[in-house]
């Protein structure tokens, strides 16, 4: 139980006496990636962090990660590889609970999870549209960040199920809020982004704005920021829908819009959301975190 958040120590980045890391450069590092934005929060890359002074920092502050995860319909399946893929990459150490929204609590599979990390099902109705299910995830969030999550952790990762860890995902990708770049989009003009274009939807965003495109399917931070971002998006989706109109993308229409006028304070290179079938590029050293391959037609409720 989260006691006094209002007492800063907690979040400060305490380093023991003695302890030891390779000298930080001032000249030396990264150069064929941008590893800051214009508003100067960090992209994390692999070669920008040291892991291990991280950990030792984090570990000293007691966190909680919640660790929301929808798993609806025929998308029970990816839960296997999804939990027994976090339990070997994710936050190792560290304290994790895992919500795993669902409509079928019972075939939730018994993935064996190290101590000090727990998992309790939500149950909530099936849908008949998977677009429905992918936006009423804001909701659902904002609805527990609410009720329960406020009292319980420190902060907050909503994944997309489908996906699997490869690599190591840790206190790098703390933060006040925090994106994802998506894959598919990270080296592409603002003009060509997938962004919704028509002004009727809240999702709109003009020709020649827009940073980055990023994933729906990485959404962390704090749980206050993170409440707010659901909060907004939530609301946003609900006067579309009072229109009768559906952003290009359901609700990652709306979190790119959310970030373009309310920045994320870290943003998490491709290496943290990947898709199985994308050859690696050079600037990926590490797959960390990636989208497997599915049917999309089989496995969504419509098409
Ligand atoms: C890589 C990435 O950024 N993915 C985003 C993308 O397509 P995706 O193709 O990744 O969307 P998706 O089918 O994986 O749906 C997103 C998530 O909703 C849940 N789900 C969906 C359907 C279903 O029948 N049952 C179920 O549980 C599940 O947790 C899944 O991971 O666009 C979606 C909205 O259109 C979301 O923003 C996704 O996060
Ligand atoms: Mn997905």
């Amino acid at each position: 139980m989260k006691t006094n958040i209002l007492d800063t120590k907690e979040r400060d980045m305490l380093v023991p006496k003695g302890f030891l890391y390779k000298q930080p450069s001032t000249l030396g590092g990264r150069t064929d990636v941008s590893t800051v934005t214009p508003w100067l929060a960090p992209i994390v890359w692999e070669g920008t962090f040291e892991p291990t002074l991280l950990n030792t920092i984090y570990k000293q502050q007691n966190l909680t990660i919640s660790t929301t995860v929808f798993a609806v319909g025929k998308y029970v399946r990816f839960l296997k590889d999804f939990l027994e893929s976090a339990e070997k990459h994710y936050f190792l150490g560290f304290c994790v609970h895992y919500y795993v929204f669902t409509d079928q609590p019972e075939a939730i599979p018994a993935v064996t999870l190290a101590p000090n990390r727990t998992l309790t099902p939500v149950k909530i109705p099936r849908s008949n549209r998977w677009q429905e299910i992918t936006l009423r995830r804001m909701e659902r969030l904002q609805e527990i960040i609410k009720s329960r999550l406020i009292f319980e952790a420190d902060y907050i990762f909503s994944l997309d199920v489908d996906t699997k860890f490869y690599g190591p995902w840790g206190p790098e990708t703390l933060g006040q809020l925090v994106a994802v770049l998506h894959p598919g989009y990270y080296t592409t003009g603002r003009q060509h982004f997938p962004y919704e274009r028509r002004p009727q939807s809240q999702a709109y965003i003009p020709a020649g704005e827009g940073d980055y495109y990023y994933g729906g399917a990485v959404i962390g931070g704090h749980l206050e920021d993170v409440y707010r971002l659901a909060r907004k998006c939530k609301e946003q989706l609900d006067i579309d829908a009072s229109k009768s109109i559906e952003a290009a993308w359901q609700e990652e229409s709306h979190l790119n819009k959310y970030f373009l006028y309310n920045k994320p304070t870290k943003v998490l290179s491709a290496e943290y959301l990947w898709q199985d079938f994308k050859p690696k590029t050079k600037e990926v050293k590490v797959i960390r975190f990636s989208q497997v391959i599915k049917n999309y037609a089989e496995v969504r409720p419509n098409p």
